[in-house]
């Protein structure tokens, strides 16, 4: 009988980690989990890990980072992690999960001991900004801000249970201290010399996303068009089998792609007026979290 490869995910009864879990019968893998009353004891956690050929992390950061803590006392026998978290995602030594960052990047997670899961909010903002700047359209020192709506599944089991139970706010600016986790993310992972002006907010719908960013055309390189931006887009991801660049909306609503592990991008542009606002359109639980991790265990693991 063939062996299949073995996965632990810990945090499995999670947002996060059920989303991957029902995911994962798409891939020829056992699934080795604990049983739940155990599911916080470091002696099973520790005996999971030391069974896995990958790891999944799905837990908060702190208990991410203890979580690979006691991975590297496994020494030799250490499984391969991949990490849902924000803790790793600018760490020296781990690959950023996003495979579609650049032509090198699924070749680098496929052979990688430790990877990133990129977060829900940097997935829509670097997949616009990046192309941009490495085909030097973008300028790195560009001013840039970054709008973001996400739905409530985005603030994990006690978001969700907030707006379930007592119905939550309808719409809700938050992060107003400019110091969101994900800014240093996209700040590395977009190529971005400045730090980007970060403004998410969340609405009272379980699950979607939408990132824009407003650009002033005049003040990209050598008299740039919508055109030209759709053009670098639709080149870098052409291909792509989770990343589709489609043409200008009039309107978007950012619960559409509920339930799918696809992302959408558009550049939505007025020559009258030398503007353009480019957007991406996801499921923050989604490509925004377990339809990557799915992407990345299949890379990791060669399937
Ligand atoms: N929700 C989202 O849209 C996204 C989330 N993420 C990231 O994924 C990670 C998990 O988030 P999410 O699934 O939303 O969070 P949840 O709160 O839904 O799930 C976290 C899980 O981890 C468990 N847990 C907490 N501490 C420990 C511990 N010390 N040992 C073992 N298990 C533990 C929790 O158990 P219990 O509930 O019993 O405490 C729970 O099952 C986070 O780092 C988050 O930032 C990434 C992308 C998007
Ligand atoms: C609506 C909401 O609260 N969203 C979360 C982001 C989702 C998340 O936890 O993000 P990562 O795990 O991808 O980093 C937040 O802003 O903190």
């Amino acid at each position: 009988m063939t062996q299949h490869p073995v996965v632990f995910i810990d945090g499995e009864a999670g947002t996060t980690g059920l989303g991957i879990r029902e995911r994962l019968s798409a891939l020829p893998v056992t699934l080795h989990s604990i049983d739940h009353a155990r599911r916080k004891d470091p002696a099973a956690r520790k005996e999971a890990m030391a069974a896995a050929d990958v790891v999944v992390l799905c837990l908060p950061d702190a208990a991410s980072r203890e979580a690979v803590e006691m991975a590297d006392t496994l020494g030799e026998n250490a499984p391969r992690i991949l990490d849902a978290s924000t803790a790793f995602r600018t760490a020296p030594g781990w690959v950023y999960g996003f495979p579609e960052l650049s032509a090198a990047q699924a070749a680098a997670i496929t052979g990688a001991p430790r990877v990133s899961n990129p977060g829900c909010y940097p997935t829509g903002a670097i997949a616009l900004l990046r192309p941009l700047i490495d085909a030097g359209i973008l300028d790195a020192r560009y001013p840039v801000c970054i709008n973001a709506v996400s739905g409530y599944s985005g603030g994990g089991r006690t978001m969700i249970e907030a707006h379930e139970r007592d119905g939550g706010p309808a719409f809700e600016l938050y992060g107003l201290g400019l110091e969101h986790k994900h800014v240093p993310e996209i700040h590395l992972h977009a190529g971005l010399e400045r730090r980007p002006v970060f403004v998410p907010s969340v609405g009272h719908f379980p699950r979607g996303m939408i990132v824009s960013i407003p650009l002033h055309l005049d003040d990209l390189n050598g008299g740039v068009t919508g055109e030209d931006l759709h053009t670098a887009l639709a080149t870098r991801y052409a291909g792509q089998a989770n990343v589709h660049v489609l043409p200008h909306d009039a309107t978007l609503s950012a619960e559409a792609l509920a339930g799918s592990d696809k992302m959408e991008l558009r550049v939505h542009a007025s020559t009258h007026n030398r503007q353009a606002v480019l957007t991406a359109r996801l499921d923050n639980l989604g490509k925004g979290a377990s339809g990557a991790a799915l992407q990345n265990i299949a890379l990791m693991l060669g399937l």
